[in-house]
């Protein structure tokens, strides 16, 4: 057995701190420089895994220009490949997509903008539960949690209807116009998808109600932490919805586990960072799974991420499409979009998986 941290031989051992009353981890990490961090942060006893560096320039690489292509055989290849990355992978990143460099660096700066205003000034927007419009907070899911997560967030709707923070000022506006512009690229993704399951370009997006589907917008700030090695910005977890659309700042944290390892991704410059989500997974029988992924830290940088979940309308009944389970067994049950977040929060807070809540045997 490796030898155990330092920080637990030690007779000091930190305090633990309840996440909620820490309220804010950046906060805290400015505060306390490198000062050991509470051992209610310790999520990692053993060790950091393994890592299978070698497989992280094998996820796959989707050139959307290709997708929208109107020639019908570059289309068709693009669509072929992302079925297959899909299928294989579950995480793709996308390039050419068409959204400027500079709305991505002013999304991003206005980020960092509003997690920078003084905590007091963020009051406001504090968590109210997952049917609030803006939800602020810390960690992953406070009120339920053993251990705590070295993250910040802001959760945002913002379609079908569009809610934002007002302040910074120019943040609200640059996010509505990224907001819409993920969606068309989501909604274009979701057609190829379609087509790589066999099905007509618009049959996911019809049977899941996308064009009033849920989009939460979410903005992730894990503050430089000193002992990286004993906490986790975010715990292995799959995302709801349909398709996440992740951009970053360049600094590398985001690790998904594939054949059971885990696996650093490190993203091309200005691509998107695409991850199969709980609904997909169901929708498409299984065919494509959804991805578990977690977030590390490191000791040097602020890393924040921008992922915007892009899901079915609330109101819709999500299970897989019928032109699929013709001649095949159905694997998950039918349930309302919305009834899927009751069971997602007892799920999570069991330590669960949803799916598995979902699957029928
Ligand atoms: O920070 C990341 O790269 C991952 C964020 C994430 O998985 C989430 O917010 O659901
Ligand atoms: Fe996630």
């Amino acid at each position: 057995m490796a030898s155990p941290p330092t920080i637990y031989a030690s007779s000091s051992k930190p305090p633990k701190l309840h996440a909620s009353d820490i309220g804010s981890i950046k906060a805290f990490a400015d505060a306390n420089g490198l000062s050991p961090i509470p051992s209610s942060y310790y999520s990692i006893v053993e060790g950091r895994d393994d890592v299978a560096d070698h497989l992280a320039s094998s996820i796959p690489v989707i050139d959307f220009s290709l997708l929208t292509s109107d020639h019908p055989q570059l289309h068709a290849n693009a669509v072929s490949q992302l079925g297959k990355a899909c299928a294989e992978w579950g995480i793709f990143m996308v390039t050419n997509h068409g959204i400027s460099e500079k709305l991505m660096e002013e999304v991003m700066n206005k980020a960092h903008e509003f997690h920078n205003l003084p905590v007091e000034e963020k009051k406001e927007f504090g968590d109210k539960g997952p049917w609030a419009p803006i939800r602020h907070g810390t960690s992953f899911l406070p009120q339920g949690e053993k251990v705590h997560y070295w993250r910040d967030h802001l959760k945002v709707l913002t379609f079908p209807q569009f809610n934002f923070p007002h302040k910074p000022p120019g943040f609200k506006e640059v996010a509505y116009d990224y907001s819409r512009k993920i969606r068309a690229v989501a909604r274009t993704l979701l057609q190829g998808i379609s087509e790589s399951l066999g099905l007509e370009s618009k049959a996911l997006m019809e049977f899941t109600g996308f064009d009033s589907g849920l989009q939460v917008f979410i903005v992730n700030l894990y503050p430089p932490c000193p002992q990286p090695e004993l906490a986790l910005g975010l715990p292995p977890h799959t995302d709801q919805g349909l398709l996440t659309l992740l951009y970053q700042n360049g600094i590398g944290g985001l690790q998904v586990n594939h054949d059971d390892k885990w696996i650093n991704v490190n993203p091309l410059p200005n691509c998107l960072i695409v991850n199969v989500a709980d609904q997909l997974e169901v929708v498409s029988n299984g065919k494509y799974k959804s991805i578990l992924h977690r977030a590390i830290l490191n000791n040097k940088h602020t890393r924040m991420s921008i992922p915007l979940l892009n899901g079915p309308k609330l109101e819709k009944e999500i299970g897989p499409v019928p032109e699929l389970v013709e001649k095949e067994e159905p694997l998950y049950k039918t349930i309302k979009y919305r009834d899927y977040f009751q069971v997602q929060q007892q799920a999570r807070l069991a330590n669960k998986s949803v799916l598995d809540e979902l699957r029928l045997n």
